[in-house]
């Protein structure tokens, strides 16, 4: 059977391929729409319309209904009733590297199999997240905590759910890849997915503002990666931006995204609360203050990221700075007038 066109089957298709056509390749798609569109198939539809874009499918030999059923699959194991880490956030961040791979000053720098892992790495970089975090797991002893030894124990888990479906019937979309080029993108799906665990941040930022220095100096082209660690620097902080993309989205997308994320918080907290454990940062519904913690969030960790992203860049993601930086003045200015109502 030949699968749908758009990879899913729903009523909507003409609305959806419309919209794709239109924004697929744009900064700030209404990805809560192509869920609606898509009959919840987000993840599905996003994945088969950048393959099919990017000729994918005749690259790499991978017939549609094995990349339906892969993708399908991950997509299912994704958890519907998690706020936050479900499979629109999954098909926004890969949606969001599709996008940031097409900046005039990336063309000619990734081959097709170093984009292909990238954009499989997104699809599948939380794959069956628990809504929790990281020092929850570690702190209540899950076995996922056992299993990993405490060490990047969501992303170690996602990676290997990942891999161990491709072993599913007419599931392995990587069949027709050689095996040199099938250890090649594992290597890099593992490098990147596993360079999501926020707890890495701080390091991944630091390496990235020394490359772009170093280069600068050089007065190089910016973007001559001599060898696989710089490159893979660069897909590195490509899919750690676009999974901290969301304050840097039209405000409609990113306030959505910022009700989720805090709506997953406070169920943690509520967890950690009935277990008699310290509730953590953020996760408090009694004391959180939302606009201030956004505020932090983009002073301390987003705008810095996004900063260095669009200098390696310049000048092909100003927009998406200058949008953060609206963004960030407008919970600012939320917050000092709640604070202002507060004190009345
Ligand atoms: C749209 O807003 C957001 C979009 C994504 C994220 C993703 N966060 O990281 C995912 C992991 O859970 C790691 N965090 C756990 C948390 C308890 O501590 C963080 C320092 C690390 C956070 C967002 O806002 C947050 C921060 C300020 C208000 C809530
Ligand atoms: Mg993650
Ligand atoms: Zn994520």
């Amino acid at each position: 059977p030949i699968p749908p066109r758009l990879g899913v089957e729903t009523p909507h298709a003409d609305e959806l391929s419309v919209l794709f056509n239109e924004s697929l390749d744009k900064w700030g798609i209404d990805i809560f729409r192509v869920d609606q569109l898509s009959n919840q198939h987000p993840l599905v539809t996003v994945v088969f319309s950048i393959f099919e874009k990017r000729d994918f499918l005749s690259k790499f030999r991978i017939h549609p209904s094995t990349l339906v059923n892969y993708f399908t699959g991950i997509e299912e194991h994704y958890k519907k009733d998690n706020p936050y880490h479900n499979a629109v956030h999954a098909a926004d961040v890969t949606q969001s590297t599709h996008v940031l791979l097409n900046a005039a000053s990336l063309v000619n720098v990734f081959s097709d199999l170093e984009i292909l892992a990238s954009i499989f790495a997104c699809a599948i970089h939380d794959v069956n997240h628990p809504g929790v975090t990281n020092q929850f797991l570690i702190n209540t002893e899950n076995e996922l905590a056992i299993m990993y030894n405490d060490m990047s124990v969501l992303e170690n888990h996602h990676c290997a759910v990942a891999f161990k479906l491709l072993q599913e019937p007419n599931c392995n979309i990587l069949k027709h890849l050689d095996d040199s080029q099938r250890k090649q993108l594992r290597k890099m799906v593992i490098d990147m997915v596993l360079a999501t665990d926020m707890s890495k941040h701080m390091s991944l930022l630091a390496d990235l503002k020394t490359m772009v220095e170093t280069k600068k100096v050089a007065g190089g082209c910016l973007l001559k990666l001599d060898n696989y660690s710089e490159k893979m620097q660069i897909m590195q902080n490509m899919v750690h931006c676009a999974d901290l993309s969301n304050p840097a989205k039209p405000l409609p997308l990113s306030t959505q995204w910022v009700t989720r994320v805090m709506e997953e918080f406070f169920n943690q907290g509520d967890r950690e609360k009935a277990l008699g454990l310290p509730v953590s940062p953020m996760c408090c519904r009694e004391t959180a203050n939302i606009e201030k913690s956004q505020v932090s969030f983009i002073d301390f960790i987003v705008h810095p990221l996004w900063e260095a992203w669009t200098e390696l860049v310049h000048p092909d993601a100003e927009h998406i700075l200058s949008t953060l930086e609206q963004n960030r003045d407008h919970y600012s200015e939320l917050s000092a007038t709640r604070e202002a109502e507060e004190q009345q």
